[in-house]
């Protein structure tokens, strides 16, 4: 049996974790590079719980420079079994307002300047990414929603753009057309690496703005942005300490077989592969590269 172990990615606006028991900042060292910031580790009413805010202390990271690969392999090297992801985000939609919660279950990915895989030459692997989000992992953010009074959607589609700007009205009528329900800058590729990694991963987006599209609200900029931010992490907050709660102690197998993502999914052959990446892949792969 393994001991669940919750990661929060925070996201804008979500620098810290409050609620987080004996909290101690930890440097975590990768052969990735640099993560974003120490993990902040603890427990929630007694879960061990690791977070780290995605673009860094005091916001340094854009979603272009953020690490990553860095970022994942820290939390699976100390051992976080899911991984929940807390984003703001744009909507498309008239019914997913400002301050409402989407539980996102697709995205799609325009994302085209970051290291997307943790393989490559030398160890090359495909993972499937047909259900990138543990429904387990949504089950619960669902169960904690409705207990909290969070309004909030499950399902829906997350386009992820490379950014930093904001989305032309011509790109953002298009995601509209495409049937996309929100939109931001992160969670690719960090939802296929957690995936690479075996996490179980889902996403809490929070709706800030209507992007560009709606003819009766402001298009969307920092001010707006800003405006809407602080409530947001504060249920944030209150919606994370009531998953750890609820949390099961022990960790379940994912419907989806997220933590089971590499069993088939590495095609270099044991002789070909490269020493130097599978020293790299330890955390990522320990799990079937000693079988
Ligand atoms: C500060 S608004 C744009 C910024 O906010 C979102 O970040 P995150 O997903 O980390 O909450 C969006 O993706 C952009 O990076
Ligand atoms: N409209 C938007 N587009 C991209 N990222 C965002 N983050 C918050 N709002 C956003």
């Amino acid at each position: 049996m393994t001991k669940s172990f919750l990661g929060i990615i925070g996201g804008s606006g979500l620098y810290d974790l409050p609620g987080l028991e004996n909290k101690r900042e930890v440097k975590v060292p990768s052969p990735w590079g640099e993560p974003s910031s120490d993990v902040h580790l603890g427990e929630i009413s007694g879960l061990s719980v690791a977070f780290l805010p995605r673009h860094g202390e005091g916001h340094v990271q854009s979603p272009s420079s953020i690490n990553y690969r860095a970022n994942i392999d820290v939390l699976k090297r100390i051992g976080v079994t899911d991984l929940i992801s807390v984003s703001a985000c744009g909507s498309f939609k008239e019914e997913l307002p400002p301050g409402h919660f989407v539980l996102v279950d697709q995205f799609i990915d325009r994302t085209f300047a970051r290291e997307k895989s943790f393989f490559g030459e030398g160890c090359v692997a495909h993972v499937p990414m047909a259900d990138p989000v543990s429904p387990r992992l949504a089950d619960q953010i669902e169960a904690a929603a409705k207990a909290e009074g969070i309004a909030h959607t499950r399902g829906g589609t997350y386009l992820v753009m490379e950014g930093p700007q904001f989305s032309t009205r011509a790109e953002s009528y298009m995601y509209k057309a495409w049937g996309c329900s929100v939109i931001g800058m992160t969670n690719m590729p960090e939802a296929k690496l957690a995936r690479e990694a075996e996490l179980c991963y889902a996403t809490i987006a929070m709706v800030t703005d209507f992007d560009c599209w709606h003819e009766e609200h402001e298009d969307v900029d920092m001010t707006a942005i800003i405006r809407i931010m602080k409530d947001n992490s504060e249920k944030a907050s209150r919606l994370v300490a009531r998953i750890a709660a609820d949390f099961p102690r022990e960790h379940v197998p994912c419907p989806v077989g997220s933590d089971r993502a590499l069993e088939h999914a590495i095609v270099t052959s044991r002789d070909a592969r490269d020493p130097a990446l599978l020293t790299k892949l330890d955390a990522v792969a320990g799990r079937v590269l000693n079988k």
